[in-house]
């Protein structure tokens, strides 16, 4: 079997994944066609031209102007069928979508109309291809607190609905401990707690992520190379982190996908996954970040089982249901 075919075969699950970074080119042009809105390049290829990045915030701008294309309710619900579509053929069994309201509703779009065709999608995946999936409202970190809490009250409605929450955006200059009290009711309401941290924010954010806001997974965290202390806490405590290595080479994290620190991070014993960020814009679904990241690294075939197993016991799903997958991961030959 092939590195491609092997990777495709794991029984994995997709723990970061920004659906509104699943926006193709081609499906933004059709839905600001059939929505009648203008988008701020001219063709499809023009657009992903565009798609040259110096760092986290130069992509933001142009996320943020691609997801004005998203409207109605069918509009979210195709956005999120297509993904599915990819991670399916790619071996996802499980998805942990996060979606940020605030990008929508700042626009004028109702909370529901993006939950509602968000949430559609995920019962069609399951009926469809066995999918399983939950939703993760993710908060914009460079909006302040109380349009976060705002937010979450949009939200209370929903919650049986809506899984956990994350904190996404621009990094640096919005530690999570701007977010205090806006966590500390979500931890109060039961829902699972995720945070982007140490993506190029100082490993300090990690470790503010970890004590202020309770989290149980940090999205990125490549950073906490940088503090010895953090990473001998994280091997200890087995805290999962949702690795993007495709998305840290488009954003210059790293220069290069062979100067990636992911196998730093697994040799020292922490609890890696891989993981797509916005695959519309950085270039490879899931199993292109394994395929990929396995050739610069050197990455084994047990390793890569190991980074699949990461991710179907870091996934929010109850220990039972997870049983299937890892009687498959088990029988996969290396
Ligand atoms: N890689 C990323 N970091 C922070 N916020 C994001 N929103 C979408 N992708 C993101
Ligand atoms: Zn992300």
């Amino acid at each position: 079997m092939d590195l491609d075919a092997f990777v495709r075969a794991l029984p994995k699950a997709e723990l970061h994944l920004h659906i509104e970074g699943s926006l193709e080119p081609e499906m933004m042009f059709e839905l600001a066609c059939r929505n009648g809105v203008a988008l701020p390049w001219d063709s499809v290829e023009a657009t992903r031209a565009a798609y040259a990045f110096s760092d986290l915030q130069s992509f933001l701008d142009l996320y943020y102007a691609g997801a004005a294309a998203l409207i109605q309710e069918r509009d979210f619900f195709d956005l999120a069928m297509a993904y599915f579509e990819r991670a399916h053929a790619d071996g996802v069994v499980h998805a942990e979508l996060f979606f940020d309201p605030q990008t929508h509703t700042a626009r004028g779009i109702a909370f529901e109309t993006v939950l509602d065709g968000l949430e559609r999608a995920c019962g069609e995946a399951q009926a469809r291809w066995g999918i399983s999936s939950r939703l993760i409202l993710c908060f914009l970190r460079h909006l302040s607190e109380e349009d976060g809490l705002a937010t979450l009250q949009q939200a209370l409605p929903h919650l049986a609905r809506i899984h956990g929450v994350g904190l996404d955006s621009s990094e640096k200059g919005h530690p999570p401990s701007k977010f205090l009290r806006l966590f500390a009711r979500c931890r109060e309401l039961g829902l699972h707690i995720v945070a982007h941290a140490g993506e190029e924010g100082p490993p300090a954010y990690i470790v503010e992520a970890l004590d202020l806001l309770g989290v149980e997974r940090i999205d990125h965290g490549v950073r906490a190379a940088e503090d010895a202390a953090l990473m001998a806490r994280l091997a200890r405590e087995q805290v999962a982190l949702t690795v993007c290595p495709l998305s840290n080479v488009k954003l210059c994290v790293f220069q290069r996908l062979e100067q990636h620190n992911l196998k730093q991070l697994l040799d020292a014993g922490l609890k890696v996954t891989i993981n797509s960020d916005d695959p519309a814009y950085f270039g490879g679904y899931i199993a292109q970040n394994y395929v990929d990241t396995a050739r610069a690294l050197g990455l084994s075939r047990v390793e890569l089982k190991r980074i699949a197993r990461n991710s179907l016991e870091a996934s929010f799903v109850p220990e039972a249901l997870r049983q299937p997958w890892f009687e498959r991961l088990d029988a996969l030959p290396v």
